[in-house]
């Protein structure tokens, strides 16, 4: 089953083209990944899809629905959408704020529910928030801050969930702790969309990636068919050897120094 569809967008900031007849579909309940060269337009296209850029070619609908008929609280009980640096407002406890995203459930005087009390209780746990509750947020450390922030995402409970780089400047032990929380959080109704950078990251963890290149999908699929090596030398404009990894055979990408035999011959 497809949760969203997007077809033939186009976008451009001030007529410069950003984004260019990108079409795809996002199957219910799989983690997939956006990679692309910096400048590609990842960003772009998950603000165009998250509502928060106007749509100016194409078209987006999410279970079936145009992403344009939607109002900003309905769509924010569909899909939760965390940018790449999220404003965190001073003085908050984590409590807080993944209490915030309880938000578009709430009516008109927003009365706290016992549904509301539950996700807010099942996302501290899922996150493992428990020992940080009452942090002040902005004192939290990188992957401490990410683990909030995606709690308060989950607590939203949306079956949409667009991530963007969600593990950037983390070390290599909080960046596979957080892709493990997504894993863990992309369920069999849920699916999460996420740009990242790390391309042996995006084959080991995501079902499927979409690869823009200059605006332009160069490639789409199951994430370990995506990365190839032809593929990653044209767009990073490297070179680079794929190997397996020992545990489970996913791609590791290792780049070529270029000149290290000029180097040992000196
Ligand atoms: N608000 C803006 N106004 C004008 N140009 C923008 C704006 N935001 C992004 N751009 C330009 O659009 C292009 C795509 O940017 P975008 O941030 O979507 O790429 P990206 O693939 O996410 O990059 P990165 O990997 O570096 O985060 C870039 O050339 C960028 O300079």
């Amino acid at each position: 089953m497809t949760v969203l569809h997007a077809r033939n967008l186009q976008f451009g900031y001030h007529d410069k083209p950003v984004l260019q007849d990108v079409s795809f579909s996002l199957p219910r309940g799989k983690l997939i990944g956006i990679v692309g060269p910096n400048g590609s337009g990842k960003s772009t296209l998950l603000k165009l899809l998250a509502g928060q850029l106007p749509l100016q070619q194409g078209e987006v609908d999410i279970h079936g629905q145009a992403l344009t008929r939607f109002s900003t609280k309905a769509l924010a009980r569909q899909m939760a959408f965390l940018p790449q640096r999220p404003v965190m407002a001073e003085g908050i406890r984590v409590e807080q704020l993944v209490q915030y995203g309880r938000h578009p459930h709430q009516g008109w005087f927003n009365q706290w529910s016992a549904e509301d009390a539950r996700e807010v209780a099942r996302a501290r746990d899922i996150m493992q928030l428990g020992p940080i509750w009452q942090r002040i947020a902005s004192s939290l450390s990188g992957g401490q801050a990410q683990r909030a922030w995606l709690g308060m995402i989950l607590a939203q409970n949306t079956g949409l969930i667009l991530l963007d780089e969600p593990t950037s400047a983390l070390d290599i032990g909080l960046q596979t702790e957080v892709m493990e929380s997504i894993r863990q959080i992309t369920t069999e109704d849920r699916t999460v969309l996420i740009v990242i950078h790390d391309l042996g990251m995006a084959a080991r963890y995501c079902d499927e990636l979409i690869a823009l290149d200059g605006g332009r999908i160069a490639a789409m699929g199951p994430a370990r068919e995506v990365i190839t090596k032809a593929l990653v030398d044209r767009l990073y404009n490297t070179n680079v050897d794929i190997l397996a990894a020992p545990d489970d055979g996913a791609p590791v990408i290792v780049p070529r120094r270029r000149n290290r035999d000029a180097a040992a011959n000196l």
